[in-house]
C-alpha cells in the first residue's frame, strides 16, 4: 500500500512525519524525485533537499526553500502538498511538463529543522534556529537575517537575543551555509523562491535597501502575473513589490543573497492570512493556501524557463 497515500495534506505534521513523508514519496517517485543531504543543523539533524529532475546533468534549476522560520507552519505544508502537485501534474499539466522536461526542480522543506522540532516540543512560536554560543546567553540566529548580502544592515539586530539577530557573522550558521554551499556548487540555479508567512505578500529584492534592482520592471510584473493567478483560485489578494518598499527593510536576507548571486528570479511569499490566525492558521487552510500558492509558483518558473 502507497504510503504517502495514507498522509494526510491537509493536516500539519512533526518533523520525524515530514521525513519519514519524504522517504516514502522519493520512494514512490523514484523516476523523477531523489533526496540529497547538503548538510546537517546545530544539533545534527540532517538537511535534505528534494531533487526533481527528468534527465539530463545539471539542468537550469528552480530553488523553493519553506519553514526557514520554524513556526511559519502553513509553509513546510504548502511545500510538501506542492511537491506532490509537481509529480500529479507531470505528464499531465503542459506547463509543468515543459518546465521539467527542461528544468530540475529543488525543494527544502524543512529549512530549519532544529527550530520545527521546538516549535512542536515546547514553543510553538519559535522563530530562529537554536544555536548557542559562549557566554551568549540568549539561543538562535535569525535565519532570514544570516545571509552575506548585506549583513548586519539596518532590519537585523546585533542582540542574540532579539528575534531578528543576525549572527555573528555572514553564513554562521551551519542551515545556511549549506544552501549557500548547495547553490554556490551547483552554479545553474535561475530562479530561487524563499517562502514565509503571514501577510499574503509576494516580493522581490531588496529588503536591504529602497535601491530598485536592475530588472525591477520584469519581476514587478511577473509579480503581478502570479498574484493574479494565485486570485484566480479563491479569490484571495496578495500585494507584490520590493520587500523594503511592501513590508519593511531587512537585511541579510536569502533572496538578496540569491539575487547578488546572479539569480535574477528571486522572490519571496508571505502566506496566508493577514493576521486573524496569523502564524496559527487552521489545518483547513492549509489546502487553499497551497493551491493559489502553486499558480504563483508555476508562473514563477514558466517565466524563469522562457527568460
Ligand atoms: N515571515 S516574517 O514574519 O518573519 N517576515 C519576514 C519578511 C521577509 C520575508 C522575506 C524577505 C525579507 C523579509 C522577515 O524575515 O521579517
Ligand atoms: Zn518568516
Amino acid at each position: 500500500e502507497r504510503s504517502t497515500s495514507s498522509f494526510s495534506y491537509s493536516s500539519y505534521h512533526t518533523l520525524e512525519e515530514i521525513y519519514s513523508w519524504i522517504d516514502n514519496f522519493v520512494t514512490e517517485h523514484s523516476d523523477i524525485v531523489s533526496k540529497i543531504q547538503i548538510g546537517h543543523s546545530f544539533e545534527n539533524r540532517s538537511i535534505l533537499v528534494l531533487k526533481f529532475s527528468t534527465g539530463g546533468s545539471q539542468r537550469r534549476a528552480i530553488w523553493i526553500d519553506t519553514g526557514i522560520h520554524s513556526r511559519e507552519w502553513i509553509t513546510h505544508a504548502t511545500g510538501i502538498w506542492t511537491a506532490k502537485k509537481i509529480v500529479s501534474e507531470y505528464g499531465k499539466d503542459r506547463i509543468l511538463t515543459n518546465i521539467l522536461n527542461a528544468m530540475d526542480i529543488f525543494m527544502e522543506i524543512v529549512t530549519n529543522p532544529d527550530g520545527f522540532a521546538f516549535t512542536h516540543s515546547m514553543n510553538r512560536l519559535w522563530r530562529k534556529n537554536k544555536s548557542t554560543r559562549p557566554g551568549i546567553f540568549c539561543i538562535g540566529v535569525d535565519l532570514n537575517r544570516n545571509w552575506k548580502s548585506g549583513f548586519g544592515g539596518n532590519g537585523s539586530n546585533n542582540n542574540p537575543c532579539s528575534e531578528t539577530y543576525h549572527g555573528p557573522c555572514p553564513q554562521s550558521e551551519s542551515e545556511v551555509a549549506a544552501i549557500v554551499d548547495f547553490i554556490t556548487a551547483h552554479g545553474n540555479i535561475k530562479a530561487l523562491i524563499s517562502i514565509h508567512s503571514y501577510s499574503q505578500m509576494l516580493m522581490y529584492p531588496y529588503g536591504r535597501s529602497l535601491e530598485p534592482v536592475s530588472n525591477q520592471k520584469e519581476l514587478y510584473n511577473l509579480a503581478k502575473d502570479a498574484v493574479q493567478a494565485m486570485y484566480g483560485v479563491h479569490g484571495i489578494e496578495y500585494i507584490y513589490g520590493s520587500i523594503s518598499t511592501t513590508l519593511y527593510v531587512a537585511s541579510g536576507i536569502t533572496v538578496d543573497w540569491a539575487y547578488d548571486s546572479g539569480i535574477k528570479y528571486s522572490f519571496s511569499f508571505e502566506l496566508r492570512d493577514t493576521g486573524r490566525y496569523g502564524f496559527l492558521l487552521p489545518a483547513s487552510q492549509i489546502v487553499p493556501t497551497a493551491q493559489e500558492t502553486w499558480m504563483a509558483i508555476r508562473t514563477i518558473m514558466e517565466h524563469t524557463q522562457n527568460h
